[in-house]
């Protein structure tokens, strides 16, 4: 490989497309202007995330796992890169384990390979006092109001190592993800920007959800804003312990036992290409 140029893997979870850059066997060093261009759908390879795999000096975890958003932000979590994570250091041979501890910006988080190909992932504790958020409120609330886009908007707050707004919608298919989306995302209330996720619930154990990404925009289906809705619908009483989430790329199977405990996001992840950067 010459100088100035890297191997990357193209892949997805469920529609929500990533660059996966392998750091251990190549040395990866880009600028947030290199990020966004190799995120460009036009000028690069498109993505809406970046992804690279670091080693990982400690004890506890295998690899780093680091995040760039398609705007060129590092960000703490992502639920479908996690997955695509999973599935690039086994085929890569850069593991044979298929229970795989990842340390990321947001802490620790375990990949599991099921004999299937589909990958589990232990994706944490949600939180949700507003300072670990973070989120500009006097006090911890399972609904919010806030005039977003001169019209007053109830949303839950909760993060899943980054940060989640989830609004309740009636219909997916006509939410206003477009205006409320980006309006919500740059709301002084979120210091450091928020994913804005529009839920609709179908049943006690199913929902609907677009998702307006912080530094990406609109994707076809964010794992962490998956696991912020069903968390969000589980502490407004409307959701049970294990719901699938229906996004426009595809489903999630989600599990979350209550207060204090991890949730549990089920699901696919494509390998589509292999190629080479020119930066
Ligand atoms: N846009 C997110 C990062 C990617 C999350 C999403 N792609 C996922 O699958 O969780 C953020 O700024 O926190």
């Amino acid at each position: 490989m010459a100088a100035g140029e890297l191997l990357f893997t193209k892949m997805h979870g469920i529609g929500n497309d990533f660059v996966v850059l392998d750091g251990i066997n190549q040395v990866v060093n880009l600028s947030s202007a290199q990020v966004q261009r190799i995120a460009d759908r036009h000028f690069g390879v498109g993505c809406d995330q970046l992804l690279v795999v670091e080693a990982y000096p400690g004890e506890e975890a295998d690899f780093r796992y680091r995040i760039f958003n398609a705007d060129g932000s590092e960000v703490e979590q992502c639920g479908n890169g996690a997955r695509c994570f999973a599935r690039f250091v086994y085929d890569q041979g850069l593991t044979q384990k298929t229970t795989i501890p990842v340390m990321t910006a947001s802490g620790l988080i375990v990949l599991n390979i099921q004999p299937n190909g589909q990958v589990m992932v232990n994706m944490g504790v949600p939180e949700f006092s507003p300072e670990r958020i973070p989120f500009i409120s006097e006090r911890q609330q399972t609904l919010y109001n806030r005039e977003i886009a001169g019209e007053w908007v109830s949303f839950s707050a909760v993060s899943m190592g980054n940060p989640h707004a989830v609004l309740q919608v009636t219909d997916v298919d006509t939410a206003p993800v477009g205006v409320l989306g980006p309006a919500l995302e740059h709301h002084p209330s979120f210091p450091r920007r928020v994913n804005v996720g529009f839920m609709q619930v179908l049943g006690r154990d199913r929902i609907r959800l677009r998702v307006f990404e912080r530094g990406s925009g609109e994707t076809l289906a964010c794992g962490t804003g998956a696991c912020a809705a069903v968390v969000a619908g589980c502490i407004q009483g409307l959701l049970d312990t294990q719901v699938t989430v229906a996004l426009p790329g595809g489903d999630l199977q989600i599990r979350w036992d209550g207060e204090g405990q991890p949730v549990w996001m089920t699901g696919p992840a494509e390998t589509v290409f292999r190629g080479t950067l020119r930066l």
